[in-house]
């Protein structure tokens, strides 16, 4: 077809662009795409279902197009489409009697392009863990019926971290039985809470309680914040939207300001803390239980980056098989593809590796969660820190790994990489707003070091240790380097032992240097902010221990054919030995491996490249994404990246008119300001 017809019609060729097609003709991996996708799925039943589910959606207009149609739209159609978006969500979720698991899919299959995901992500699951047996009977239907919308309202203008630091205050009045909500000064004011802006007509306020004068620390109020007849904000409250934002302009996070709005006792969600009529305190549980929502967001989000780095590497690696620029051989008729060119695998691959990776971590991650859940459902509060640091660091983690990685994958596609139509654009500015959500990334990894630095100091008095710092009980004496061969870089089980000494030997010399400074007369929180930058390797290099155990464990776990474990297990390495040579300088200074490993593990990650090669479009296809779903005129399964470019054209508003109104109202005058237009 000329290029003349494609711009004309419109029209996409029927068939798989042919470099597309060899890659799939050539690729062993091919009659075993099924498997593993319904790995990714956990089962082919869920495969189905999944299908299922995008069937529904994508028969629906108003989702089609999800992934991509805000580019050409004004903020408040946005939000527009974004709230229509949400309700036949929900609607849909109703009709098909769809799972809280099901409903979790079709959130990934349109790409979060809604408004009111709060209410799902936050509202119901912080009322299942903060109110007591009567206030879920009472509050948790309605919010699942979808009766009230809802929001989780934390973060203020002046503080996000810092809980402690909250000023929104909640009064107790025991004359009326009443809190007393207020946002006292400007710094109270509550910022950011998504689907606050117009949508919700409930909150969960985060707020320091207040009895006869006496503080009692940062409490969850459910509090109603606008009419159910006509949606006006009611007596007391005022609350916007704060404002466009680099990505996620379909949901209206919004400000809230709090004036004397009095809300019944029975609105103190009270599983954790009670304040009786009378207006005694007691408190439940460790002092922050309250915060258990944001672990489970926090588990939720590094399987999101998971699939984030899924949609990408669809798009790179189907585009990278697509594109051809210069040529390896100068005796060739036709350039290269750009995926045969060894940088260009060092860009595309470490993210689908890592792709696969937090698939599988993620899993691993989330089990454990649901088991300490359950636990602290009893009333058994012992691996909350365990819990605390595992989600705060991995999801700080691959938070990190994904917002970098996704970088690169737009680069990876030259100059369409930065055309909105590509997707990726969009992509790495929303990856970004995952480095500071549900905890600031750098804060969570201090998290993560205050524990280390607590058990290590536990297993130097002797204390035996379990769950993910037990080897901190190691005689670091008794490490020898394991890696003594090349063909010892292609051992998991050994690179993962070389792993934990480093992370050993950064945790151990964090301990060190803070002992130092406290034994030179630093006072404690100086030698802390002395030495905040190595406590913060020292966390990255422990979570990044686990996420090799944990990757490896689940990986023997599987029953596979021979294709699919080969397959796997070249990521598998890659993902490994690339994390070593990124962070070389650590493992040599920790004498974790000596120079000659390190040179050989350098040759094992270029020679994984050419192992994943030939299987790499395979490997993207397995995750199975619809065209939808990723949004990218790139990376469709079809190839046909360059008509579909020409195609999106016709979405650009600009394009609506041969002569833009401009011309008349601007170009024109100016061009005729002398007359001398006759040429
Ligand atoms: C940074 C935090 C953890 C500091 O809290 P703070 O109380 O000020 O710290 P302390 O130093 O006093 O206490 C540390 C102590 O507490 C334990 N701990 C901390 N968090 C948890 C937890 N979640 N569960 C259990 N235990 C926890 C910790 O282990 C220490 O124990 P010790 O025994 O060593 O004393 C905190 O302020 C924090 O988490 N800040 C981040 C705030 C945050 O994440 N906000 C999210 C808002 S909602 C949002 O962003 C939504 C986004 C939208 C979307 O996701 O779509
Ligand atoms: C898209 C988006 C959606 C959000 N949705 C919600 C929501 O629904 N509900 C809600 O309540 N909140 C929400 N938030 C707010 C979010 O949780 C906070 O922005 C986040 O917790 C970080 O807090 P902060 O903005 O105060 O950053 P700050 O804490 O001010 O961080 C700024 C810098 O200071 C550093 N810093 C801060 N404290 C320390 C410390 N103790 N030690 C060392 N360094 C430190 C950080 O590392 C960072 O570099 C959202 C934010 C975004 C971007």
């Amino acid at each position: 077809m000329s290029a003349a017809a494609i711009l004309d019609l419109g029209k996409i060729p029927s068939k798989v662009n042919p470099e597309l097609q060899s890659e799939r003709d050539c690729s062993s991996l091919t009659p075993y795409i099924s498997e593993i996708t319904a790995i990714v799925d956990g089962g082919r039943n869920n495969t189905e279902k999944r299908r299922q589910i995008e069937r529904i959606l994508f028969k629906d207009p108003l989702f089609r197009d999800c992934a991509i149609d805000s580019v050409y739209k004004p903020r408040d159609e946005m939000y527009a489409r974004g709230v229509e978006r949400s309700v036949r969500l929900f609607a849909l979720k109703e009709e098909y009697n769809w799972t809280d698991e099901e409903f979790g899919i079709a959130v990934y299959v349109i790409n979060h392009q809604y408004s009111l995901g709060l209410h799902t992500v936050m509202f119901i699951p912080a009322l299942e863990r903060l109110s007591t047996e009567q206030q879920k009977a009472k509050w948790l239907h309605l919010a699942r019926n979808y009766q009230i919308i809802g929001t989780y309202a934390q973060t203020e203008l002046g503080h996000g971290t810092n809980l402690q630091g909250l000023e929104t205050i909640a009064t107790y009045d025991a004359t009326t039985e009443e809190f007393i909500l207020n946002t006292p000064t400007v710094t109270s004011i509550k910022w950011w809470p998504g689907a606050l802006g117009k949508s919700v007509n409930y909150a969960i306020i985060l707020a320091t309680l207040i009895i006869d004068g006496k503080k009692h620390g940062m409490h969850p109020f459910l509090t109603p914040l606008r009419s159910t007849e006509d949606h006006k904000p009611l007596p007391g409250v005022k609350v916007g939207d704060i404002g466009p934002k680099l990505t996620f302009n379909t949901v209206d996070n919004g400000y809230l300001i709090l004036n004397n709005v009095r809300i019944p006792r029975e609105n103190m969600l009270m599983k954790n803390a009670q304040v009786s009529r009378e207006g005694h305190f007691t408190s439940r549980g460790p002092s922050k239980a309250n915060y258990s929502a944001m672990i489970l967001v926090r588990v939720t989000i590094v399987n999101w980056c998971s699939v984030i780095l899924s949609n990408s590497s669809t798009i790179t690696v189907r585009y990278s098989a697509v594109r051809r620029q210069s040529t390896l051989d100068s005796s060739s008729e036709k350039e290269s593809k750009i995926l045969d060119y060894q940088t260009q695998q060092y860009k595309v691959f470490p993210s689908l590796a890592t792709a696969y990776a937090l698939f599988f971590v993620s899993k691993t991650l989330k089990n454990r969660y649901l088991k300490t859940y359950a636990e602290i459902m009893k009333g058994n509060f012992k691996n909350l820190p365990e819990i605390h640091c595992q989600s705060a660091g991995m999801k700080a983690l691959s938070a990190e790994m994904t917002v970098e990685l996704l970088e690169i994958s737009r680069q990876a596609c030259g100059g369409h990489g930065y055309l909105a139509a590509s997707a990726l654009g969009d992509a790495v500015a929303s990856a970004k707003a995952l480095v500071t959500v549900e905890g600031e990334n750098t804060v969570l990894y201090l998290q993560v070091a205050r524990y280390l630095m607590k058990r290590f100091a536990a297993a130097v008095s002797g204390e035996r240790l379990s769950g993910s710092t037990e080897y901190l009980c190691m005689d670091p004496i008794k490490y020898s380097c394991p890696i003594n061969s090349p063909g010892d870089c292609m051992n998991v089980s050994l690179l993962c032992q070389v792993y934990r000494f480093r992370a050993y030997r950064m945790i151990s010399k964090a301990a060190r240097m803070l002992q130092r400074d406290i034994e030179g007369g630093k006072k404690q929180h100086k030698a802390m902010n002395d030495n905040l930058v190595q406590l913060v390797r020292a966390a990255r290099a422990h979570l990044l221990y686990c996420m090799m155990v944990d990757y490896k464990e689940s990986m023997n776990q599987l029953q596979i054919s021979v294709p699919v474990s080969k397959a796997l297990n070249n990521l598998l390495v890659f993902f490994t030995v690339f994390n070593i040579v990124k962070n070389a300088g650590d493992f040599l200074e920790t004498e974790s491996i000596g120079l000659p490993q390190m040179e050989w593990l350098k040759e094992t990650e270029v020679k994984m490249l050419a192992e994943i090669r030939p299987d790499a479009v395979s490997l993207v296809d397995a995750f199975d994404i619809h065209d939808n779903t990723h949004g990218s005129v790139l990376g469709c399964y079809d190839g046909n990246v360059y008509e579909r470019m020409l195609k999106s054209t016709q979405n650009e508003p600009l394009n609506q008119c041969d002569v833009h109104y401009s011309f008349h109202q601007h170009l024109k005058p100016f061009l005729q300001r002398n007359n001398t237009s006759k040429l």
